[in-house]
């Protein structure tokens, strides 16, 4: 039975980061499932047929990382047949052996709700718009205003909204650095796989 983690959180919260380096640690697959939204927004045209229609070099366009790939994303991940195109992939993804780490926005709630790891990692609206500000040499008022209106796009949505799973352990990076981030994240899996194990 693979092992998930599930990570989900607002717009450059870390959530990659941690996922990233779980997944190095473990030897785990790693899917940033933002880029499956991203892409199909880039894609243009009618973003239901793009999102079924998405193939694996639609994630390798160096455009997706922009300010603008994640404003078209968000609008484009409110639309419920856009997210059920994406759905199984997300799944199938998640079943891989030995484990998969995914992170978005509904990995914890609708993509993986079993995962016996959920992490929900968070950081003030202000640390989050300096540190991705600082990452795209962009202006940090703007990105702060760039970053809440995703938030809020995101978070009022009728289907799959950003939110915590019950059971998800909240990670706060705020005030932590890369490592000390990455550190709580390993223990919480180390936590959970001894019990499994044991
Ligand atoms: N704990 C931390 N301390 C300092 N910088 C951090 C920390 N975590 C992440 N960063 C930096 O903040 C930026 C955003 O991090 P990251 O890309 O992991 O966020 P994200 O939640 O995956 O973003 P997105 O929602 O856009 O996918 C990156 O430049 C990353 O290097
Ligand atoms: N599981 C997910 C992942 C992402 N989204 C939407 O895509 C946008 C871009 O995501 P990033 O993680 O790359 O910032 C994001 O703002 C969401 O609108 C999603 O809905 N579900």
């Amino acid at each position: 039975m693979p092992f998930v983690i599930a990570i989900d959180g607002p717009a450059a919260s870390g959530k990659g980061t941690i996922a990233r380096a779980l997944a190095a640690r473990f030897g785990f697959h790693h899917l940033d499932t933002g880029l499956l939204y991203r892409a199909t927004g880039a894609k243009g045209g009618d973003p239901i047929s793009a999102a079924a229609t998405l193939e694996i070099g639609d994630l390798a366009r160096p455009d997706l990382r922009s300010a603008e790939a994640g404003q078209a994303a968000s609008q484009i991940a409110a639309i419920p047949e856009v997210r059920q195109a994406l759905l199984d992939f997300q799944r199938r993804f998640a079943a891989q052996e030995p484990g998969a780490v995914l992170d978005g926005r509904d990995i914890g709630t609708v993509i993986c709700p079993d995962a016996p790891v959920k992490l929900y990692v968070v950081a003030s609206d202000q640390v989050r718009a300096e540190r991705r500000a600082a990452e795209l040499g962009a202006d940090p008022v703007e990105m702060l205003a760039q970053l809440q209106e995703r938030d809020r796009r995101d978070s009022e949505r009728a289907t799959a909204p950003l939110k915590p799973a019950d059971d998800a352990v909240l990670i706060d990076t705020s005030t932590l650095d890369i490592d000390q981030a990455i550190a709580v994240a390993v223990a919480e899996v180390e936590r959970v796989r001894s019990g499994a194990l044991s």
